[in-house]
């Protein structure tokens, strides 16, 4: 999946190596503000390759003491409850692995860092060496760390966008939040029940980022199942309760809250007795909580972590959580649907389900644009090129958390299908597509919480990579829905406030540019994040030049 640039992998690498080298507790600090610099926290980066042996040892330590002495037998890791088992567990039921985020996390998470701790564990190696033998033979194919680290963010994403309860989702469900009552938005087939050590690492995701609202509604889930199972011992597991504590407990200091800080450290020394740093900061916390009075400590709200877009968030997120239904304001009587030629010859016998979403910006709906046949043939064209989508920042491109998906770009030469379609773009629009009047088909495919965040197709600034082929601004969107989705995913237009769900073969169409060229505002839009389903979507951007005679322009900027 790769969501996120390997590079960043690099770096958390080369950060625990610094932290690793630099020695002591104190060099893992973090920089507190008010000049409280000496309150220690657990480790914000993920331990390096150099550094997991070590962990490997602890964590062996740590399960040890959990098991009170006795030695787990073989089954915990091979017997009656085995990894296998509940690796196996997760695909029985499901027919698309992927269409179920909780399920697509979990699986990248079993086989991204717990099959390696499994491999690693004390029993394995005891007498397992084939089974480490046959995890280097498949290592590389597995998902790898910035993969996992995607996954938790993803679904991070999609609590929040979609207002999503975090005990339900622990739960295998997908509840809104509408305080106070709780509303089913899907209902999967199969429950997946997380694990503490799921939890766990998703609370340390956002730990890592400083995103302390998500740390705090995670970690608690995980504090709370890791009690639930203290004594029993998971070779696969990467946290245990002492250390879901010690993060909780920093989370909540670092929003404020000293006195559940107190608390959880407190509870984690009765674990971990020896934990000398854990036993500083309770002093220090202690410390801080004379003379403050416990009406200050309820004050404490957490806030979601501000993002790009926040202006337009909550037009944004109120928009996807309708989830495609359609909006009040489509009832109005201009717009409406017919069956469209374009006094076109090659349509004359088969005219087009041609829908008026929005007269202002003007959005078309084609339905059935293409069959089932043409929209599998140019997924499975575009499959072995997908790359991780970029977007066009300054003069350059780049990979941005805003846009999660990845993307290919075929040319009409590479299959039949592709001219065929550009012929039928052509025939309905009235607009010249040839290269260089228009963009090669950019096919589009999200996987669980892809999304794009509210953006213009067009250009906003001159030296835009757009203006790369001579041809002018993006006047136009064509957008073909190449799947449907289960939940999740619609079109959303910001400032238009309607948004369109996936509507599989169906394609969508709207001028980004007035007639005088100027970009149009009001077509701020944004691919919802995809709860559940596997979206694709092909996008065919045509631009100014070629179409001088095709659009006629005015200087009215209402045009
Ligand atoms: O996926 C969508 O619904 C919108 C995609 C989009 O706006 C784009 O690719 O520019
Ligand atoms: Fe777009």
């Amino acid at each position: 999946m790769g969501s996120c640039p390997v590079c960043q992998r690099c770096c958390a690498v080369a950060k625990a190596i610094q932290c690793a080298s630099s020695g002591g507790e104190g060099s893992q600090g973090h920089k507190m503000p008010n000049g409280m610099e000496r309150f220690l926290g657990p480790p914000a980066v993920e331990p390096s390759a150099a550094s997991s042996l070590s962990l490997m040892n602890r964590r062996a330590e740590v399960s040890q003491r959990q098991r009170s002495g006795l030695q787990a037998p073989l089954a915990a890791v091979l017997g009656s409850d085995t990894f296998y088992e509940k690796v196996n567990r997760l695909h029985q039921g499901a027919e698309t692995p992927v269409s179920n985020p909780l399920l697509a996390y979990t699986l990248i998470k079993r086989l991204q860092s717990e099959w390696m701790n499994v491999v690693h564990s004390q029993e394995a190696g005891e007498n397992t060496e084939a089974l480490k033998k046959g995890y280097k033979d498949v290592e590389k194919d597995l998902p790898q760390f910035e993969d996992l680290e995607g996954a938790a963010k993803a679904l991070m994403r999609l609590q929040d966008v979609y207002a999503l309860n975090v005990k339900g989702l622990v739960n295998g469900l997908f509840q809104r939040d509408s305080s106070p009552t709780l509303t089913n938005i899907y209902r999967p087939t199969q429950l997946f029940q997380m694990s503490a050590d799921d939890c766990f690492h998703i609370g340390k995701v956002a730990y890592d980022m400083e995103d302390f609202y998500h740390s705090v509604a995670w970690l608690e889930e995980s504090v709370s199942l890791f009690r639930g199972s203290y004594g029993s011992w998971f070779a696969e597991d990467e946290g245990s309760l002492e250390e879901a504590l010690d993060y909780l407990a920093f989370s909540y200091f670092r929003t404020g809250n000293v006195s559940y800080a107190l608390n959880l450290s407190r509870e984690c020394l009765l674990y971990d007795p020896d934990n000398k740093r854990i036993a500083r900061n309770v002093l220090k916390y202690e410390k801080l909580l004379t003379g403050r009075s416990s009406e200050a400590e309820k004050e404490v709200v957490l806030q979601r972590p501000n993002v790009t877009h926040l202006r337009t968030r909550d037009a944004y997120e109120g928009l996807c959580q309708t989830l495609g239904s359609q909006p009040r304001h489509l009832q109005n009587a201009g717009l409406w649907c017919s069956l469209d030629t374009n006094n076109s010859p090659y349509l004359m016998l088969q005219p087009v389900k041609k829908e008026i979403v929005s007269l202002k910006p003007y959005v078309i709906l084609y339905h059935d644009f293409i069959t089932n046949e043409e929209a599998a043939t140019i997924k499975d064209i575009a499959a072995p090129w997908l790359q991780r989508s970029v977007v066009a920042t300054g003069k350059k491109q780049s990979e941005v958390e805003y846009r999660i998906s990845k993307s290919a770009w075929l040319k009409e030469t590479v299959h039949p299908v592709i001219g065929q379609l550009d012929l039928r773009i052509t025939s309905l629009t009235g607009l010249d597509i040839r290269p260089p009047y228009a963009e090669y088909l950019q096919v589009v495919n999200y996987g669980i919480g892809g999304h794009y965040e509210p953006h213009f197709d067009h250009a906003t600034s001159l030296t835009s990579p757009v203006y790369r082929t001579n041809a002018g601004n993006r006047v136009a969107t064509f957008m073909i829905y190449l799947s449907s989705v289960e939940v999740g995913g619609s079109t959303a237009f910001i400032y238009a406030n309607f948004s369109v769900p996936v509507m599989k073969n169906a394609a969508l169409f709207w001028w980004n540019l007035h007639r005088n060229g100027e970009g149009d505002g009001d077509t701020l839009h944004a691919g919802c994040p995809v709860l559940i389903g596997d979206k694709w979507v092909a996008n065919k951007w045509i631009h100014e030049r070629g179409q001088e005679f095709r659009r006629q322009c005015s200087p009215s900027p209402e045009e």
